[in-house]
């Protein structure tokens, strides 16, 4: 399993501080939530906080656009090179159009699904991208409980991933601990998304390993 650190939890008086202990601890992404006030009732950071995020990891990023204008973001964030960008499917019209545009600056794309949102809508966009992100919350904030159908539902995004591009990675966040990881990984979910578990924990690097299930 892959592991995310979600930096929504990390103390943002200390922020370089803290991706570096997620970096040195372990992981393999620094994930990080943009929140606009609009799509979800939540604001968190702009390019300004992510530029200082990118200056301190040593693992790339994988940002997470939770907006309502997702072409607007992506072009914000896009010059500081992060190794994903995912945008919501709820939220964008011209998913196709848009998973280009973030090939096209030479990112990675990603497309998340709210709770609710059926694995078959994207379908027939799996063979573009490079990862789907499951969320087991609803976004907005860290530190809510998990969801337990992302269970059912990453086995069925499984089954579509491997018969239209095996190569695309599941990732799941919210709410994730060491107990439901094993659960994950069984379901076929590769990348782990974790917040309030890490950054919450006495010891940061054992988190982090004990989610490499
Ligand atoms: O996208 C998010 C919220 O919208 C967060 O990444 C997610 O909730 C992780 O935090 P936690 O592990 O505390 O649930």
């Amino acid at each position: 399993m892959l592991v995310a650190p979600s930096i929504l939890s990390a103390d943002f008086g200390h922020l370089a501080r803290d991706v570096e202990a997620i970096c040195d601890g372990g992981c393999d992404l620094v994930h990080v939530d943009v929140m606009d006030g609009h799509f979800v009732p939540n604001l968190t950071i702009g390019p300004v906080v992510v530029e200082a995020v990118a200056k301190a990891a040593t693992k790339l990023l994988d940002i997470h656009l939770m907006v309502e204008n997702n072409t607007f973001f992506v072009d914000l964030f896009a010059p500081l090179a992060p190794g994903y960008i995912s945008f919501h499917i709820e939220e964008e019209k011209h998913p196709h159009r848009l998973i280009q545009k973030i090939r096209g600056l030479g990112i990675k794309p990603a497309i998340v699904l709210n709770p609710h949102s059926r694995p078959e809508s994207i379908e027939f966009l799996l063979e573009d991208l490079d990862m789907v992100l499951l969320m087991s919350v609803n976004p907005g904030f860290g530190g809510q409980k998990f969801i337990p159908s992302v269970i059912e539902k990453a086995k069925r995004m499984k089954d579509l991933v491997e018969k239209r591009n095996p190569k695309c990675l599941i990732e799941v966040d919210g709410g994730v601990n060491d107990k439901n990881v094993h659960d994950l990984k069984a379901a076929g979910v590769d990348v782990v998304v974790a917040g309030s578990y890490v950054f919450k924990h006495e010891n940061i690097a054992k988190a982090i390993e004990s989610l490499k299930v």
